[in-house]
């Protein structure tokens, strides 16, 4: 299967997944907001920046210009930060009108719009009305960019209500290293993906204050119990969070110097300041927006969730990461189930 897929976001997963894409005989075009980027990706065929010691496929072509990236694409791949994700959607809303070209849509971002608590497909169906685009895929699941540009074995899983849009979007995807499995639960997946990056923060923090493996194995399973709770108040089913989207991700990003959200908790626990985290990862913590999202969606609907609370003090109200777990640690016993 062959297409032309604009890839919308240029940073370390987007332009990873357009490389893939391009590797799989697709016709890519990357989008980036930054002309320096683009400059540097066409002429260098390199990404530092995001991506250190990798040299991008020479027929993959970057623009700054959304319209010329968008022109004739039959996919678009949406992989810019939640924050960005309905400025973008609308300028893409835009081109598509001049276009009419009716792609359909595909997004790896991972969170929770703020104020709005909307997941990332709910933002790309209100901005892009379905007169101007096909079906609405979710492609998420344990896969950090280093790995895959390491073409290192990577599963993940695409989640769609339309199951022939999720079995198109495996087959453009899936190759020798990468793996793609379909799933109808778009709620689970997302809700999954936006808030396993909260306990990420949380195993990091562990980390960084010199905690072992059994205190990141614990905060990862209880973490996921509370992310479970969440997901079942808005119909999701409770096997995905068994699946690549739930345990899968929690276990890559709750254990690993690779991603941002792991990284950024363990300078917190380390003693560094949220500020001082925040401007020097210089790639996107999903989690820090996340934690806030997911703890006021908690309280709107009455889900226990001790553990996104106790990483809320600590990140929003200059809580002693020290005392959040004494007091997460001295809770009231109760059954596990
Ligand atoms: N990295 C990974 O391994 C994975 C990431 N993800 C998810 O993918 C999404 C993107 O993450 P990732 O690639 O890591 O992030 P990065 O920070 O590496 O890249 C994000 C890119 O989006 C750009 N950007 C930021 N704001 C805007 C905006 N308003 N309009 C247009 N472009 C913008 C950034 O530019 P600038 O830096 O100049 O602001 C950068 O080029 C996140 O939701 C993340 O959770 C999912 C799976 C794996
Ligand atoms: O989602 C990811 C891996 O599946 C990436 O996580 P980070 O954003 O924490 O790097």
């Amino acid at each position: 299967m062959s297409e032309k897929i604009a890839v919308l976001g240029a940073g370390s997963w987007g332009s990873i997944l357009a490389n893939l894409l391009d590797e799989n005989g697709n016709e890519v075009s990357l989008w980036s907001y930054n002309p320096e980027q683009v400059k540097e990706l066409n002429e260098k065929h390199t990404n530092t920046h995001y991506i250190k010691d990798f040299t991008y496929s020479e027929t993959l072509k970057a623009y700054s210009d959304l319209k010329q990236a968008l022109e004739g694409a039959t996919t678009i791949l949406f992989v810019v930060p939640t924050k960005a994700v309905r400025s973008v959607a609308s300028d893409t809303k835009a081109v598509l009108a001049e276009l009419k070209t009716k792609p359909q849509l595909v997004h790896a971002s991972k969170g929770i719009e703020q104020g709005t608590y909307k997941r990332v497909s709910e933002i790309l169906a209100e901005e892009i009305p379905a007169e101007l685009r096909r079906s609405i895929t979710v492609l998420s699941g344990p896969s950090h960019a280093e790995d895959v540009a390491k073409r290192d074995i990577t599963l993940v899983t695409a989640a769609s209500t339309d199951l022939d849009a999720a079995k198109h979007v495996q087959q453009l995807f899936m190759n020798r290293y990468f793996r793609v499995y379909t799933n109808s639960d778009v709620i689970g997946v997302e809700i999954a993906a936006a808030l396993k990056n909260i306990i990420a923060l949380g195993t990091g923090a562990l980390n960084g204050l010199g905690y072992g493996d059994n205190a990141k194995a614990a905060l990862m399973t209880r973490g996921l119990a509370e992310i479970s709770r969440l997901g079942a108040s808005f119909g999701a089913n409770p096997q995905t969070f068994t699946g690549l989207a739930g345990v899968g991700d929690i276990i890559v990003t709750g254990t690993s110097q690779n991603s941002r959200n792991y990284r950024a908790g363990d300078e917190l626990g380390k003693g560094q300041t949220l500020e001082e985290v925040v401007d020097t990862m210089g790639m996107v913590i999903e989690g820090v927006a996340t934690t806030k999202a997911a703890y006021e969606l908690s309280k709107q609907r009455g889900v226990e969730m001790p553990i996104t609370e106790a990483i809320y003090q600590v990140l929003y109200e200059g809580k002693d990461i020290r005392k959040a777990i004494s007091d997460l640690m001295m809770r009231e016993g109760r059954s596990e189930f």
